[in-house]
């Protein structure tokens, strides 16, 4: 198995039993040499519990999805040669609106979620649409596929910056939509026991009025939930901050109670030495989305630079700003980024395999507070069980192993994902499945 023990470090064991509790808790992890190995191992194969990773099969912790627009999904890949504004108003906006179609936003969202614990994303935190109604579909969803999400109803009410056909009719308006959607969350929660979390969730500086991101601010203190949006993302974003407020993007959002330590602001590939500071002195962390920035961010972000000065950093898609789901393409764009910022820049930038899956586990749970992305005791069973393809003709050594796989899964390569020790994916079949 293989867990991230630092930023800088991952932990190889070749040989253990990883015990989970009737809760899904990871309970013990025993070692080969441990003195109850063989008596654990034997009492599990007596009670038909034991589930064995094959040799060329390795056991790694599940991801963190930190940015996703659950209802872009059907434009993945689509339109990204066009700006970040002309992108939203021509084609994402648009296609927003149609999840008033509660069937159209089932059978996206079915797509959507299945796809991602296929390409082992065992937690998102996602971004809805203006719907209340379609963002408790992709709950329910969520809930039946053993997802575990963040969720948010998006506002947006800014006459001057979203369309008529889809924008909350005034802050007020969208403030109780808000709370509605709260509550129906909280009824999910207590009627499936799934892990689902509400978000607060203002879209971006622009696209929200002073009014709504007050409240906002003010919702997510009196409910004490977490908060997500957009921040420096691109040149234009910070030009209407400076603009609109005379302050930093950052400045703004921190002005009105929405940097917190449970806020993930997305992208920040502009955040400057003082913008850092205050995401470091606020606790609030940054969801990196590398494939993404290459579109719109204008920048390469600076990951290394945000992680030293002690911002917790996790990664996302940003689905569809990003084109895939895969969290794994997503590290090795945080990588192959990194060094682009170092020639640019000739500092120290550069990210490692070693880092990426970092990010992708201990940085992103710990940006959601949640006790995931590590195989030890006491952490959530969410795992992944993938497939080495080239153990035939490569070396053996675990530095290598672990790197080619940071390079090489791809969702053929995902066998098996579980959260909360719960069989969520299998590519084994029915059989094997055991
Ligand atoms: N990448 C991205 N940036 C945004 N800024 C505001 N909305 C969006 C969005 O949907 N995607």
């Amino acid at each position: 198995m293989i867990t991230s023990a630092t930023f800088d470090k991952a932990d190889f064991t070749p040989k253990a039993l990883i015990c989970v509790d009737q809760s899904g808790i990871i309970d013990r992890v025993i070692s080969a040499t441990d003195s109850d190995y063989q008596s654990v191992k034997q009492a599990a194969i007596n009670q038909d519990t034991l589930r064995i990773v094959h040799p060329g099969n390795y056991l790694l912790p599940g991801f963190t999805d930190l940015h996703i627009h659950a209802p872009q999904w059907p434009q993945a890949g689509l339109a990204l040669d066009k700006p970040l504004n002309e992108w939203l108003n021509t084609y994402t906006f648009p296609l927003e609106a149609k999840f008033k179609d509660l069937a159209y936003a089932k059978k996206v969202y079915k797509s959507l979620i299945k796809e991602l614990l296929a390409n082992g994303t065992t937690t998102g935190l996602f971004f809805g649409s203006l719907d209340t109604k379609a963002n408790l579909v992709l709950a329910k969803i969520c809930a039946e596929y053993g997802q575990r999400a963040f969720i948010g109803r998006v506002n947006m009410d800014n006459p001057k910056q979203t369309p008529d056909y889809y924008r909350d009719s005034s802050a007020a308006q969208g403030l109780l939509e808000t709370e509605k959607f709260i509550q129906e969350m909280f009824d999910l929660q207590k009627q499936t026991s799934a892990q689902l979390t509400p978000v607060i969730t203002p879209r971006f500086v622009p696209s929200c009025t002073p009014e709504t991101l007050k409240g906002l601010g003010q919702l997510a203190k009196k409910y004490d939930l977490p908060i997500q949006s957009h921040c420096s993302e691109s040149i234009w974003e910070d030009g209407f901050a400076q603009e609109n407020f005379q302050k930093r993007d950052a400045q703004v959002l921190d002005s009105f109670g929405l940097l917190t330590d449970k806020a993930v602001m997305a992208h920040g590939t502009l955040l400057n030495d003082s913008d850092l500071k205050l995401f470091s002195n606020r606790k609030t962390a940054l969801a990196h989305c590398p494939i993404s920035n290459v579109y719109f961010g204008n920048q390469v972000a600076p990951i290394k630079k945000a992680h030293e000065q002690r911002v917790k950093v996790g990664l996302g898609t940003d689905i569809s700003g990003g084109f895939s789901p895969s969290i794994y393409k997503n590290m090795q764009q945080a990588i192959m980024s990194s060094q682009i910022l170092k020639d640019q820049t000739n500092l120290n930038s550069r990210l490692t395999a070693s880092n990426a899956f970092y990010l992708a586990t201990i940085g992103g749970a710990e940006a959601l507070h949640v006790k995931t992305g590590q195989i030890k005791p006491g952490y959530q069973a969410d795992l992944q069980i993938v497939s080495d393809s080239f153990k035939e003709v490569s070396s053996n050594r675990s530095q290598d192993i672990f790197e080619r796989l940071i390079y090489h899964t791809n969702k053929e390569n995902i066998l098996q994902v579980y959260v909360s020790g719960k069989l969520v994916h299998n590519n084994l079949g029915e059989k094997n499945g055991k």
